[in-house]
């Protein structure tokens, strides 16, 4: 069953972009962006290099196994997104590329900062100079989406500009093994979710498995060609108290063909004060949730769902998508 999940056509004048994103955000909160301006062959070049990585012997993968900072390897069942409902972690496999930062910089300090581990250039010896384009092109995709978020709330078209000085952004390829998801056994190629942060730049190959809740049930988001699939995450939900709407998404193979896509967590930087945007409250509407902190509200997000989990230590799984148990929650405590 498919739903209709508008699509944004970016060569559109803003002031009428902005008024079908803004129903795109409180309606579905997921959309697909064409005319985006990141060239095709750039794109296929990316996921031609993920599909080499992937290939490559699990001994080479290993070498740069996800460290503390969220960069590197994650294994195959590493990742388990919905733990209520997966009898077995999510059949995928990712390689996490944070924005670069030097060992030595104070930033590196920061949970969730650090530098990258590239594949061995001896492998692949075009996979760091295609990744880093490619992170480029989406971040800057990005940040034209940030002007067209706060057009379509009314505010000053710079306003999360600023905010993104220092972002933390995250660019996961993935690779989906040929297995067929049975939801009536647990097995999920990624389990139900919604991503932590507040905006997701989604790529994926030409296989379908994309799948929203809407309405009751879970529906097809086949791929777009020459789209991309952009969702909001929790933070903007909170930031927007609840106006814009972070949707539980799961992903679902039938066994057939290996899937790949590259998702892209577009985060603003670790300080920026999260609080309900003003034109999101009114007496008859106050705040949700206490003010936060970017950082903070991933780090929290985390906690929720790992027990044991030290927010003041670094972690080395996966603190940008969260489990469905605790997907809902509407006020901070
Ligand atoms: O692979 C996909 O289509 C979706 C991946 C996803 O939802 C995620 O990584 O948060
Ligand atoms: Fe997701």
């Amino acid at each position: 069953m498919e739903t209709e999940v508008p699509c944004l056509d970016l060569s559109l004048p803003e002031h009428a972009l902005s008024a079908q994103l803004r129903k795109a955000c409180t309606d579905t909160g997921f959309f697909y962006v064409a005319n985006h301006g990141i060239a095709e062959d750039l794109i296929e070049e990316a996921f031609e290099e993920n599909i080499k990585f992937f290939a490559l012997p699990e001994a080479s993968k290993q070498d740069i196994i996800a460290d503390e900072n969220n960069r590197g390897w994650t294994p195959l069942s590493e990742e388990t997104l919905d733990t209520e409902n997966q009898t077995e972690g999510d059949t995928k496999e990712g390689l996490y590329f944070g924005r670069e930062v030097p060992a030595d910089s104070p930033e590196a300090a920061q949970p969730l900062h650090g530098p990258n581990q590239w594949p061995s250039p001896e492998l692949l010896p075009e996979y760091k100079r295609v990744t880093m384009a490619y992170f480029e092109a989406v971040t800057a995709l990005g940040m034209r989406l940030l002007r067209l978020l706060a057009l379509a709330l009314n505010m000053e078209p710079d306003f999360f500009l600023h905010m993104f000085q220092r972002p933390m952004l995250f660019l996961r390829p993935l690779h989906y093994i040929p297995r067929r998801s049975q939801p009536d056994q647990g097995i999920f190629a990624a389990g139900a979710h919604t991503d932590y942060g507040m905006l997701t730049l989604l790529k994926t190959d030409d296989a379908p498995g994309l799948q929203i809740w809407s309405h009751g049930r879970f529906v097809d988001v086949p791929p777009k060609p020459g789209a991309f699939i952009v969702n909001l995450g929790d933070m903007l939900e909170r930031w927007t108290n609840g106006l814009f709407k972070s949707t539980l998404h799961r992903v679902i193979t039938d066994g057939s063909r290996h899937r790949y896509s590259i998702p892209f967590f577009f985060e603003p930087d670790f300080d920026t004060r999260v609080e309900c945007l003003p034109c999101c409250c009114s007496p008859d509407n106050p705040p949700r949730y206490p003010p936060t902190t970017s950082g903070q509200h991933l780090l929290d997000k985390y906690a929720q769902t790992h027990s044991g989990y030290d927010a003041t230590s670094k972690h080395p799984t996966n603190l940008l998508t969260k489990a469905v148990s605790a997907s809902k929650d509407t006020v901070d405590v």
